[in-house]
């Protein structure tokens, strides 16, 4: 069988394999081997060791490949005559010989060689030493022009025993453990002609490597000795056999045949050696000869495998790999041992040592983390709504926090030999630490160091930042110029953690500082701060005018704290801020853009309110500018896009951060009503910038342009019914399947975005009380109470009270935003408890027809999506879009928490939306609508676990269909 070892080292070796068999033909048969068999057997790759010594001449190259008629492997030295001219052996060489072995006669003329006799043949070999050796190499055999005392330049013969056993039958040059310098001028004065010097088979002349001319003259030899003596060790370090561990990606399979190997036993803890004897493409195996005779075949890229070989040979065969080192063996056994003590049976708990698994590395080893560990830091929130741990890494040190799905146990990843898949340093040191973890049930300081970073503040996160993984970083640098940590601490010794104060200059800000605006507004002029200079709208900032008198913000004003207060929302420092609620600072521009907050007062612009409400996974959002892991953010409003960032990091690089109508704003009368003043805003990172409404905006996910939800144009309603339209995703922005956005917009609940409303925090029994205060009536409070007060109010209410009450609070309680289902939706802005009324269902009361003309002849196409269309009965459908509450912007659900009734109120039917259940504060309203129709099928997002797949109410579709019955069965009506 033949074995293709690399095709360099066939070519190489070439040309010494012919010419060993055709000195071998030379030969007289005596000296040939021993039988036609054995050379057919040499021949059809029966291994060299079963030769007899006799026949073998001489051992020159080393390591070279097997020939394309033999499978004797590299590590088998072949022997080879050594050709020597005037029959004048040197004495050492003579004193090597082995007793009784044939001087070779009757030589034929090698074409192009000298005729030499018998006694011209030196035959050098040597039984391998089977004794185990420390050497560090096995295959020395080089014979290399060197200085020789006063001899000028000469062959060494370098022979040195091979360390491995097992290689019976290997044969060695000269003299074990011992050099022999054969110089070229002894050789020449032995009368070896020069040219058979160079025509000494495979690499006897070290400088025949180097395209070396034996023939130079010494000068030149010397020359070169000079500039290679520094390079001598490389050079021999180069062609030194070592161990290495290789990669196996993208090289041919085939260049391992022949090359010895250890193969690493994890359960054995023992290095097995043999050599790569074949390769199966099919299966994508090499097959190993162990040295004990096994045989076993193995993907190699799956092992824990190293090659013998020299650097010289890892290049000729492409081959890539790093020298193994003591340190490259963690000791494998030991550590299964360890692991395989670890209880199993039990749930994960923080300290368990696992492997885990992150996105584009290798299944790694990491230690559970405390939740409390980890607490709010950002980056490491269970974004994914899956369930997953925190963990700590192994080697790497990183946080990150990994799906449950993802992690596999200790002794399980070791048998399935995870421990191997991974070449790199860390993952190394990741191993040994997980084993003195195991060992000693200690974790290495440098996790240690890095836990207490984590539960104290970004201080030593620069110094660590190299050392994170791109996709875990928790921490990094972002653009601005960040303060010394020392300083910060001093200043502000109470500060979350994760705050780093991003300065910037407010006095080159020549806009108003809330609303960033640069145009002046007559009834909302600009003021400057007297002492900072910064500089806002007098309505923005909530003052009135100052007449030229002079101005200080709240931040300069006296009884204004000493040093800027850090803003609860976000890491710039100074700016137009405003006192909050909960005894902090906050900038108005954050709390108008974070839609949870909000102002107690907004004649007054202050303070600032709704903070605790802040969605916690607002907090943990990390903003794409400035990376501190600080404050509360918002979000692109394109939907496919889930950038982050805080508003005014956003505004300081330039993104769009605007407000739906932003003239509007400032013709807003703060006594308008409240609904009036609600203005939505819209920020877009930098990729989906676009500064006006007008601008189209790509969809990420399809690549279609769509619009902002604004200026949307419908598609054509191809069915006339744009209540049964099937929803066009690709064409509407904002609006996205729900699938998707549950499954991408995993930090952060849908929120509804209003500006200019103010927070309602009272608890609803103080509302009701106020209310009752004011209509005199004593029976409304507690109407809607979900809460503690409930005992004391009183628990029947007459439907109209209930009514009344609704009404009342409607805008207390509810608020819209962007939807996870569709579109837009309702939010509850305070919880609900279960019958509660949470809206009437408003608009236009017209007959069918004429909703459906409206329907056909207009609303498809203004609208495109979805018409706003109740109907109460066969008589009466309320159109709700054009007028009406927002009560037509709740979406459907095939698991919903409210549902609609028809109430009758003095008289008056009205459309209710009740509470099914109870609901939870800023959960999504839903009801059932129960679509029917025969020719249409709405597909349904919901994402609940019920959902049926469609709005339509299948059910009740079949029960009509069973109405119908065909044309045919259909008689005239031909009266009575
Ligand atoms: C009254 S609107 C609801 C408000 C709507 N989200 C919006 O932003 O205009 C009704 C339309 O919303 C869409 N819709 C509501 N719930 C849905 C759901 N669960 N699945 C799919 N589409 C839904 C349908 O297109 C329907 O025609």
């Amino acid at each position: 069988m033949a074995f293709p070892a690399s095709q360099t080292l066939i070519q190489d070796n070439c040309h010494e394999q012919q010419q060993e068999q055709h000195q071998l033909q030379q030969l007289p048969d005596s000296h040939k081997l021993g039988s036609a068999e054995d050379i057919d057997n040499h021949h059809a790759g029966t291994p060299i060791k079963f030769l007899p010594l006799r026949h073998v001449y001489s051992a020159t190259s080393p390591c070279v490949g097997a020939s394309g008629s033999s499978n004797v492997v590299s590590k088998k030295v072949r022997a080879r005559k050594l050709t020597l001219i005037d029959g004048c052996l040197d004495d050492h060489i003579c004193h090597q010989l082995e007793e009784g072995e044939e001087t070779r006669e009757g030589n034929e003329q090698v074409k192009g060689e000298p005729l030499l006799d018998s006694s011209q043949v030196i035959r050098v070999y040597s039984r391998r030493v089977k004794k185990k050796t420390s050497m560090g190499s096995s295959l020395r055999f080089d014979h290399q022009v060197e200085k020789l005392d006063g001899e000028g330049e000469g062959i060494v013969v370098k022979a040195e025993p091979l360390e491995e056993e097992g290689f019976v039958g290997d044969v060695l040059v000269g003299f074990p453990n011992k050099k022999r310098r054969v110089g070229n001028s002894e050789l020449v004065k032995l009368g070896v002609d020069s040219s058979v010097l160079c025509r000494l088979n495979g690499p006897r002349l070290r400088e025949s490597r180097f395209q070396y001319n034996v023939n130079t003259s010494t000068s030149v030899v010397k020359k070169r000795k000079q500039n290679s003596s520094a390079n001598h060790k490389n050079h021999s370090d180069w062609r030194a056999k070592k161990w290495f561990l290789l990669t196996f990606d993208g090289v041919d399979p085939m260049v391992f045949i022949g090359i010895k190997c250890q193969v690493y036993w994890p359960l054995d803890d023992v290095w097995y050696k043999g050599s790569i004897s074949g390769y199966d493409a099919e299966l994508n195996k090499h097959s190993i000869k162990y040295e004990d005779g096994d045989e076993e075949e193995l993907i190699l890229s799956q092992e824990q495998i190293k090659f013998h070989m020299s650097r010289e040979e890892m290049q000729n065969l492409n081959l890539k790999g790093k020298e193994f080192t003591d340190d490259d063996d963690p000791d494998y056994s030991q550590l299964m041992g360890l692991a395989a003590s670890v209880d199993e049976s039990r749930d994960l708990e923080p300290g368990d040592i696992i492997w885990a698994k992150l996105t584009g590395h290798a299944m790694w080893p990491a230690v559970i983390s405390d939740e409390s560990l980890i607490g709010d830091r950002k980056g490491l929130n269970n974004c994914s709504g899956k369930r997953s741990i925190p963990v700590q890494f192994f080697g790497t040190h990183d946080f990150a926090r990994i799906q449950v799905k993802q992690i596999v146990s200790f002794v399980k990843g070791l048998v399935s030999c995870f421990h191997l898949k991974c070449k790199s340093t860390r993952f190394l040191r990741s191993l040994r630490e997980a084993k003195m973890y195991l060992n000693e049930r200690k974790l290495p300081k440098g996790m240690v160091n890095m836990q207490q970073r984590v539960s104290m503040d970004v201080q030593a996160v620069e110094s660590d930042e190299a050392s994170m993984r791109d996709d875990d970083v928790l921490y990094s640098k972002g653009p601005f110029k960040l303060s010394s940590s020392k300083l910060l601490s001093e200043r502000y010794p109470n500060l979350p953690s994760g705050y780093w104060p991003i300065n910037i200059n407010w006095k080159d800000l020549d806009r108003c500082n809330v609303c960033h605006m640069d145009e002046e507004y007559e009834n909302n002029l600009f003021l400057q701060c007297d002492k900072c200079r910064m500089m806002v709208h007098a309505r923005c900032y909530g003052e009135e005018s100052v007449d030229g008198r002079l101005w200080l913000c709240n931040l300069c004003r006296a009884g204004a704290p000493k040093s800027i207060p850090p803003c609860r929302l976000c890491p710039v420092v100074g700016g137009a801020m405003k006192p909050t609620t909960d005894g902090h600072w906050a900038h108005l521009a954050c709390a108008i853009w974070i839609p949870e907050t909000c102002l107690s007062d907004i004649k007054k612009m202050e303070p600032i309110d709704g903070l605790t409400r802040i969605n916690k996974d607002r907090w943990k959002l990390v903003c794409s500018i400035c990376h501190i892991p600080y404050g509360a953010c918002i979000q692109c409003s394109n939907n496919t896009c889930y950038v982050a960032y805080h508003p005014l990091c956003a505004r300081v690089s330039g993104y769009c951060v605007e407000l739906e109508d932003e003239d509007r704003l400032h013709l807003i009368s703060v006594d308008e009503d409240e609904e009036e003043q609600c203005i939505r805003l819209l920020s877009f990172c930098k990729k989906h910038k676009q500064p006006s409404n007008d601008r189209p905006i790509m969809d990420e996910a399809n690549g279609k342009k769509s619009c902002q939800h604004s200026s949307y144009i419908p598609p054509s309603n191809e069915s006339g019914c744009a209540r049964c339209e099937p929803y066009d995703y690709s064409a509407r922005r904002g609006r996205k399947e729900p699938e998707i956005l549950a499954a991408k917009r995993s930090f952060l609940l849908n929120m509804p975005h209003l500006v200019g409303c103010y927070y309602v925090h009272e608890s609803m029994a103080r509302i009701a009380a106020e209310d009752n205060a004011d209509s005199g009536s004593k029976s409304t409070s507690g109407i809607q109470n979900g809460s503690s007060n409930q005992e004391a109010l009183p628990s029947i209410l007459s439907m109209a009270d209930k009514y009344r009450y609704m009404r009342e609070t409607t805008r207390k309680r509810l608020a819209f935003g962007k939807s996870r289902i569709h579109g837009f939706g309702i939010f509850a802005k305070q919880p609900h408890k279960a019958g509660d009324m949470v809206i009437e269902y408003t608009g236009e009361l017209v007959r069918p027809p004429v909703a459906d003309r409206r329907e056909h002849l207009i609303y498809n196409s203004l609208v495109g999506a979805g018409t706003y269309m109740f109907r109460i009965d066969d008589e009466r459908v309320i159109d709700a879009t054009r007028a009406g509450s927002i009560a037509h912007l709740i979406n459907h659900s095939c698991e919903p928490n409210c549902y609609s009734r028809v109430i009758s109120v003095s008289g008056d039917e009205h459309i209710i939306i009740f509470a099914k259940r109870d609901i939870n504060l800023w959960e999504e309203l839903t009801y059932d609508y129960r679509f029917l129709s025969i020719d249409e099928q709405l597909k349904c997002y919901c994402g609940s676990e019920r959902c049926r797949g469609v709005v339509n109410d299948v059910e009740a579709e079949q029960q009509a269909s069973k109405l119908y019955v065909p044309r045919s069965d259909l008689i005239d009506w031909r009266g009575e």
